[in-house]
């Protein structure tokens, strides 16, 4: 059994004004193995966000499922969609959305807390992820007191202290800049060889290069996949680059389920 399992999932908006129908998602349908790393690429408007939210339980598909671990999100219902998404998911934002009255141990900390984990537990978590995160030292720094890389660092340590089955991150690089974003690549890199399974919408083609696998979006529909193989990141960012260039030239999909 995959742990993602994204089956023909569509997609319909209705516009408040007008109520004019949108579809964002028309036939999106792909499973991600456990220890992957994929990015999702595609151009503005192609739906990315539309699935990434709808892989983090926030939207439901009007149509097709979505299966984490085997368990259908479209089953679960009220009150555990939230125990759900803590014990199942993990989430980085391009923005951080760090709590700023709080320290960095304490918003690392926050998902533990809320999940009722004894003090050692935590304490213990809170060490492994600190170490990892390259954070050692600054539990007592405020979000505000810290660079924005630092500040994604402690996000990404947020959303992994749980060992969720998924990571789900959306543009985590896109608010940094290119010293920040290898640091936050090398991050991702290292959580990825520990065994966290992840999945990155990214505009970035440096970031999406980094990944064994990249996805890319059109109109609502999975156009093409690449794998990484044994490719060098510079070997997969060109093979990124041509197939955004034959993307944009509007040449026929090739990616078939
Ligand atoms: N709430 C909504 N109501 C109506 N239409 C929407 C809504 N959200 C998104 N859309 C439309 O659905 C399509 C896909 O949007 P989505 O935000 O998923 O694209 P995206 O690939 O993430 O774009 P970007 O890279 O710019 O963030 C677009 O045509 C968008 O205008």
């Amino acid at each position: 059994m995959s742990l993602l399992q994204v089956e023909h999932v569509k997609k319909i908006y209705q516009t408040r004004k007008f109520g004019r129908k949108v579809e964002a998602l028309s036939d999106v349908h792909f499973s991600v193995e456990k220890g992957e790393y994929v990015a999702i690429m595609g151009e503005s408007g192609s739906g990315k966000t539309t699935l990434l939210n709808i892989l983090a339980t926030l939207d439901m598909p009007t149509a097709g499922q979505v299966l984490v671990s085997g368990k259908n999100t479209r089953e679960i219902k009220g009150k555990e969609i939230s125990t759900f998404r803590r014990d199942y998911l993990g989430f980085v934002f391009q923005e951080f959305h760090l709590l700023d009255t709080l320290n960095v141990h304490d918003n690392m900390v926050l998902p533990l807390v809320l999940g009722r984990k004894s003090p050692q537990e935590i304490e213990e978590a809170y060490g492994r992820v600190e170490r990892m995160m390259g954070l050692s030292g600054m539990g007592e720094k405020f979000p505000y007191e810290m660079s924005g890389g630092q500040q994604q660092r402690v996000a990404i340590g947020r959303a992994i202290i749980n060992r969720p089955s998924l990571l789900l991150a959306d543009e985590p690089t896109g608010a940094l800049d290119s010293k920040s974003t290898g640091m936050i690549l090398d991050v991702f890199d290292k959580i990825n060889e520990s065994g966290q399974t992840v999945v990155m919408v990214t505009h970035s083609q440096v970031a999406a290069s980094r990944a064994k696998r990249v996805l890319f979006i059109k109109d609502g529909q999975l156009y093409n996949q690449i794998f990484r193989g044994d490719r060098t990141s510079v070997e997969m960012f060109q093979m990124i680059s041509d197939t955004l260039t034959v993307m944009a030239g509007g040449r026929e999909g090739i990616c078939r389920n």
